[in-house]
């Protein structure tokens, strides 16, 4: 018998646009504004949780036939919301909706439920007044170490205000941005989205990046734009220097060549995004480390099933980011915290965010040391502040941006090429 504080009586679902920075990766330049969408659960008996997921018009439209599909569930049956969902999707389960453009083949019902779940975690902990991190088994770790996240950077979108970070087009610009990043959040590990410009600079701004902070731990990751060759040459340029290169080559097959050449370990959040992934990726020996997203692995559960998976096989787990919001950002760290195999450093978008915009207050969310403390409040840790997501929604109105069937964010170069085609 499920009691009515517990049955799911409404479902809002509300995209918004928050402004981005003109960031470079392989496939263009995040457009002034990343498109999210934010999810609403009310019980009947009046709690509330809160998930967040990607705002593109495909997925938009399926997350609203989901959560009519939702009303009437007992918020602790999340196996009944994979039922929901799969049957709200019925046959739709195809097409390009609001993944980012570069993470494609993760299985559509998994992405749609993904903000569902977290929600109704979050309603879970405040029924029972634990933390999220509780619910997921216990959180390991009292703090979440994250990644600076580097980017090539343009100094500001034509026609819009500069920002605070400047331009960053060159291994100075970069170890620039490192060190404003590091002053201000204190991390400890250092990302660089390559795949921008040719190979051989981006390994000139890895060992600019060595030299800068000799005992930080680098990653490269240049989204699958290189061929066997050049990720090889790079690898064996870094060989020592990088703590693991992500996503060097496209597919399963063109990273287990990559992998038979090199001591480099190989991480990925292209290559295996779905379980159907796994067998053939540790088959073929193509991956080291998995990069788990509650995005599109199905929600927080889901990734924690990821983690038993990863230990059998011996594979390592980071975390994968796209640009996002709060209730994101509290929504990977209690997944962190609570999987013991997840040891290195997130990745997170977090500070390419203006402190300005976002759905939720962001104090609870303070980075020390490069670490966020993993919050203790029932649920997430967040509440929504409905004054803001009226704001962002009416900027996502605004924004011209909602017909896109992306995330809103990706300005192809032209002339467009595709991933499938290395470009080195
Ligand atoms: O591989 C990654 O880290 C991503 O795909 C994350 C984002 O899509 C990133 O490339 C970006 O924001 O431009």
């Amino acid at each position: 018998m499920v009691r009515t504080s517990e049955r799911i009586a409404g479902v809002t679902v509300t995209p918004v646009a928050f402004r981005d920075y003109p960031l470079l990766n392989t496939v263009g330049v995040h457009e002034p504004y990343a498109l999210r969408t934010i999810v609403e659960i009310t019980t009947e008996g009046g709690v509330s949780g809160v998930g967040e997921t990607y705002g593109g018009t495909v997925h938009l439209e399926r997350l609203r036939r989901a959560a009519d599909e939702l009303v009437g569930m007992d918020v602790w049956s999340l196996n009944d919301l994979v039922a929901r969902t799969t049957r709200a999707l019925g046959a739709d389960t195809t097409g390009g909706d609001g993944m980012s453009g570069m993470v494609t083949g993760s299985s559509a019902v998994d992405r749609v439920m993904s903000p569902f779940d977290v929600a109704c975690l979050d309603i879970q902990g405040k029924l029972v007044g634990r933390p999220v991190s509780d619910l997921l088994g216990g959180a390991v770790r009292d703090a979440v170490p994250y990644s600076a996240y580097l980017f090539y950077k343009w100094a500001g979108h034509p026609g819009q205000e500069d920002d605070d970070w400047g331009a960053a087009l060159d291994p100075a610009g970069l170890v620039e941005q490192a060190r404003r990043m590091i002053d201000a959040y204190g991390f400890t590990s250092i990302k660089l989205k390559g795949g921008v410009f040719p190979p051989d600079e981006e390994i000139a701004a890895i060992r600019a990046l060595r030299e800068a902070f000799p005992g930080l731990p680098l990653r490269l990751d240049p989204n699958a734009a290189w061929s066997t060759e050049t990720s090889l040459h790079v690898a064996r340029e870094l060989e020592g220097v990088l703590q693991y290169l992500e996503d060097p080559a496209e597919g399963i097959d063109g990273m287990a060549a990559v992998a038979a050449g090199t001591p480099t370990p190989l991480a990925t959040n292209m290559c295996v995004v779905s379980f159907d992934d796994l067998a053939p990726a540790v088959a073929k020996g193509a991956v080291g480390i998995v990069l788990s997203d509650h995005h599109f692995w199905g929600g927080l559960r889901r990734c924690g099933h990821l983690a038993a998976i990863c230990e059998t096989f011996g594979l390592g787990m980071s975390m994968h980011s796209n640009s996002h919001l709060g209730i994101s950002l509290a929504a990977m760290t209690h997944l962190a915290a609570a999987t013991p195999r997840l040891t290195y450093a997130c990745d997170t978008h977090w500070p390419w965010k203006r402190p300005d915009e976002d759905v939720i207050d962001p104090t609870p969310l303070k980075f020390t040391e490069g670490r966020l403390a993993v919050p203790t409040a029932p649920g997430l840790g967040v509440e929504l502040d409905r004054d803001a997501l009226a704001r962002l929604h009416q900027q996502y109105l605004d924004c011209g941006l909602r017909d896109r069937d992306d995330t809103g964010y990706m300005r192809r170069f032209e002339p467009s090429f595709s991933t499938k085609t290395p470009r080195w």
